[in-house]
């Protein structure tokens, strides 16, 4: 659980994050949603404590994170097996079974090669390797498929499917792009500028949500565009709409952006036959 209470980070004068307020629960992996510069890397510093923020970020007692942020730093001389241990003996983990972990993340074959002479998809399966051995309890993932080809994306999409999801544990893994992250993500939270625009849940039933801060729409452009009697809970310029999530999802990967601005025109435009709209 990861409970966070508005939350603002500025570097020098610029605010890139701004009273962002959240609660992460146990059990679900949320995928955070956002443009380039959108504030996912440093939301993820701020819960790690490595920047200065005002707000709150709260977690259990004795919760340990795992984390995968930007590249992963090793030394590039020493071999992945050697990189491993001496992370291990650095948080006093002894006895750990690596041959199991290569194993479960598809990476036997490279134990004894040297960092240096990794691909990038090796390098970040590494690098999740590291973040996992602990089993944390949050686990928080940077783009962990930034710059890998179609195979290392795939191999990472399982990975994660298969060894990150937990009853016990909160995971948040980041990507700019939609179709990465519904491959496994419960609930899709959508920042932009710094702030937390909307969420969508991936319930696996029919219906999800999505509740979406139309910032530069007002409540008559909204009704307007849907041209259908909607009942909206309007809670400032909060909308909650009840859409199907993967209809919303086709919509979103057909448009050619990959964009907020594309999922804003997306749920603008969505065909709401079928949909409950609150
Ligand atoms: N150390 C820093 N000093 C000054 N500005 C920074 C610093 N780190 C990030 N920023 C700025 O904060 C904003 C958010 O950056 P951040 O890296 O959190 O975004 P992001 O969503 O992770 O982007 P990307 O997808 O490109 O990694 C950007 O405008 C960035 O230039």
């Amino acid at each position: 659980m990861i409970d966070i209470q508005k939350l603002s980070v500025s570097y020098k004068k610029q605010q890139t994050l701004k009273d962002l307020t959240y609660n992460f629960k146990a059990g679900q992996i949320y995928g955070l949603l956002g443009p380039n510069g959108s504030g996912k890397t440093t939301l993820f510093k701020a819960i790690l404590n490595l920047v200065p923020y005002s707000g709150s970020v709260t977690t259990l007692k004795k919760s340990t994170i795992g984390h995968l942020i930007e590249y992963p730093g090793f030394y590039a001389n020493l071999t992945c097996q050697e990189n491993l241990c001496l992370h291990a003996s650095y948080i006093n983990l002894f006895d750990l079974d690596f041959s199991h972990m290569f194993n479960k993340f598809n990476l036997s074959e490279e134990k004894e090669k040297k960092f240096k002479n990794l691909s990038l998809g090796m390098k970040q399966r590494l690098g999740l390797i590291r973040a996992m051995m602990n089993n944390p309890d949050i686990i928080l993932l940077d783009e962990p498929t930034n710059g890998l080809d179609p195979i290392g994306i795939k191999d990472m999409r399982e990975i994660i499917t298969r060894e990150i999801k937990s009853a016990e544990r909160t995971a948040v893994i980041s990507s700019h792009m939609l179709h990465e992250l519904k491959a496994f993500a419960d609930t899709l939270i959508l920042i932009k500028d710094g702030v937390l625009i909307g969420h969508l849940f991936n319930s696996r039933a029919p219906y999800g949500l999505v509740s979406v801060n139309f910032i530069e729409k007002t409540d008559t452009e909204f009704k307007k565009q849907f041209q259908h009697p909607v009942n909206i809970l309007k809670t400032d310029i909060d909308f909650k709409i009840y859409g199907n999530y993967e209809e919303l999802s086709a919509f979103y990967s057909n448009c050619e952006r990959h964009s907020l601005e594309s999922l804003y025109v997306t749920v603008m435009n969505l065909n709401i036959q079928g949909m409950k709209l609150l």
